[in-house]
């Protein structure tokens, strides 16, 4: 009872070192096991180098007193010996330099790569919740931060400890009564540590938090500096981020006063201590009670015991944010909050390329549906458009056929196997997508496009461009298909850009391809080359084309009408232009413009045409 009440006690006083830390610092010490003999070699190092540094203080007592005794062959002897330490001391610390940077960039080397493959393991649902700035401020911050574990804790702190234990018996020896006054201000400090530790971790907390803003607005502006320029939002957008790393600012400087205050309070009782001994040290040589020597070597080692509390007190502080960022390190690699994707493991040999939805149901935000409960059937080498008002679900199909979401209820198949039972290979490798604003790397334009097929030659990229409409741009580029695009492709168009997305997809041999509003930005003559593009390209894949413009839909074997969440008619154009009032008013405003604008290089008739079908019967009804 007694135990458990002093346990219970012991717990309290040390609740800023809570169980959570302990599991921390124990997680972290997994990721030094594959270096532990590199650990503990540069641990016997250090503790050779403290054990030559406590010979010092003697050795410069012993100098002094042989000084004062006139003994000056004595006094060289150990004036050499003292050189001999030295040299020794110096080259130890070389190799320990060495062997601890060694250490901890392998450790953090380790720790980055797992956190990042991690995060690339996520779900979809988990990079709209967090912002961009808290992915990388855990893998690129919060990892170095922890580096301070190994260095600080896992060994200065240990050979503090060590140095206060040997130190303070040696102090004890020489003089109890001076080294009592020594061993006074250890209580104080630790209140210090203990008073500060709270505040100190609440702040680097709140650092940590700003921190993820600023990077995430940091990203969003330098992404989107274009449109920021262009909407004249340069003084709102420097406001916001100049009152960003304001309040960062502040809370550093806080966090500053905070930790220097706790070590002005340590070292003034330091101070304090050492003026008494002194005093008190001086009496005793006086009275012939201390010798000179001794109270040389007192007062040098009372100097590094000191110091060695003082360090663990400035430890306090980086030990906070330690933990702050090894929380936010272990959320991600324990999935403690965030789930890992989750696939079969089922390695269909071929794909074919049927695609069914059955009854699927679908919401991002709970009570929020955005599909309510759809289903439909392509077979396989069919191209299918999906059409709708904006905000109908469109690309949120594409998304759940990509995995990116699972549905709330209902299936999704590929030849007949629900997509959850099926590898993240074989899924993802065997559809392709390309989207309105299509991702491209800062690479060449072969990097960039044989990157998802490193097998195909020379020739299948030449002809999946040819097939793209993009290879005679290509050519008239100083270093054709060695031009490096810049960012995420800015050196180009968007429709550029577009166009090499949808070569990189036909290089990419999926069965199944999926065009997210993938011509949205190409005139209506590159449009006419991409249709015809696609044509080819749905003999022997599954298409899904979600688009606004009449043109890139027209031709496709079935078209999806998307309503509130439901898939309410489908057919072919002719069809639903007739009988879809939805449809009809979708593209009766863009033939109108085709007209108005004779932006398109089709008569008016032949517009018209497209629009009604072969009738030139108005609509009056539809069954949306
Ligand atoms: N990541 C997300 N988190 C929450 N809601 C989302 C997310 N993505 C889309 N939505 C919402 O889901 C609904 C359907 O979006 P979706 O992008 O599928 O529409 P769409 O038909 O493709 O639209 P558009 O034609 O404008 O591209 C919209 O109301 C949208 O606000």
């Amino acid at each position: 009872m007694i135990n458990k009440k002093f346990n219970e006690k012991l717990k309290y006083k040390f609740a800023f070192f809570c169980r959570k830390d302990y599991l921390y610092i124990k997680k972290i010490l997994f990721f030094v096991k594959p270096y532990k003999y590199l650990f503990i070699a540069t641990f016997i190092i250090i503790i050779t180098g403290i054990a030559l540094s406590l010979i010092q203080p003697l050795l410069w007592g012993k100098i002094l007193s042989s000084l004062f005794m006139k003994n000056y062959d004595q006094s060289f002897v150990y004036t050499l010996f003292f050189f001999v330490v030295f040299a020794f001391q110096a080259l130890l610390s070389y190799i320990q330099g060495y062997s601890s940077t060694n250490l901890i960039n392998k450790v953090i080397y380790d720790l980055k790569n797992k956190l990042y493959k991690k995060i690339l393991n996520m779900p979809v649902k988990y990079f709209d919740e967090m912002g961009t700035g808290d992915f990388v401020s855990r893998i690129h911050n919060d990892t170095s931060v922890v580096s301070f574990v190994i260095m600080n804790l896992f060994i200065n702190t240990a050979v503090d400890i060590l140095k206060i234990f040997v130190v303070g018996i040696t102090v004890f020896n020489i003089n109890a009564l001076l080294a009592s006054i020594v061993i006074l201000g250890f209580p104080f400090s630790y209140l210090i540590f203990k008073k500060y530790s709270i505040l100190l971790r609440e702040k680097n907390n709140k650092i940590l938090s700003l921190t993820d803003d600023y990077l995430s607005k940091l990203n969003e502006s330098i992404c989107g500096i274009r449109d920021i320029k262009a909407i004249g939002l340069k003084n709102i957008d420097f406001r916001i981020f100049s009152s960003l790393s304001l309040e960062i600012r502040n809370n550093n400087i806080e966090l500053n006063i905070l930790s220097n205050t706790a070590q002005t309070a340590t070292q003034a009782f330091n101070y304090l201590s050492q003026l008494l001994l002194i005093l008190i040290g001086g009496y005793f040589v006086c009275k012939e009670t201390l010798s000179i020597e001794y109270f040389v070597a007192f007062f040098s080692y009372s100097s590094i015991f000191n110091n060695s509390l003082l360090n663990l007190t400035k430890v306090n502080s980086s030990l906070q944010q330690v933990f702050s960022s090894s929380r936010r390190i272990f959320e991600l690699i324990d999935n403690s909050i965030y789930q890992e994707e989750e696939f079969g493991d089922n390695e269909i040999e071929q794909v074919v390329g049927k695609i069914k939805f059955e009854e699927v149901k679908f919401e991002y935000m709970s009570s929020l549906p955005v599909l309510r409960g759809i289903t439909f059937e392509i077979p396989c080498n069919k191209t299918i458009a999906i059409v709708g008002n904006s905000g109908s679900g469109k690309s949120t199909i594409l998304n759940l056929l990509l995995r990116f979401y699972d549905p709330l209820s209902g299936a999704i198949y590929i030849d007949d196997i629900n997509i959850k039972d099926l590898t993240e290979n074989k899924l993802r490798k065997n559809i392709s997508i390309v989207r309105q604003n299509p991702m491209l790397f800062n690479k060449s334009i072969k990097d960039n496009l044989m990157e998802v097929n490193p097998n195909a030659t020379e020739d299948e990229m030449l002809e999946s461009c040819k097939l793209a409409c993009i290879h005679d741009f290509i050519m008239t580029l100083p270093q054709k298909y060695e031009t490096y695009i810049g960012e995420n492709g800015v050196l180009l168009s968007i429709g550029q850009k577009q166009r090499i997305a949808i070569a990189r997809a036909i290089l990419k041999k999926s069965k199944i391809i999926l065009f997210d509003e993938a011509t949205s930005s190409l005139d209506n003559n590159l449009q006419s080359y991409i249709n015809t593009a696609i044509k080819k390209i749905s003999k022997n894949h599954t298409v899904i084309i979600v688009a606004h413009k009449l043109s890139a839909i027209i031709e496709a074997d079935e078209i999806f009408v998307l309503d509130q969440g439901v898939i309410c008619d489908s057919g072919k154009h002719e069809f639903l232009i007739q009988h879809n009032s939805l449809y009809n008013k979708m593209f009766k405003l863009e033939a109108e413009l085709l007209i108005k604008n004779g932006s398109s290089e089709k008569t008016k008739e032949e517009i018209l045409y497209d629009f009604n079908g072969s009738t030139t019967k108005t609509l009056e009804s539809g069954n949306c």
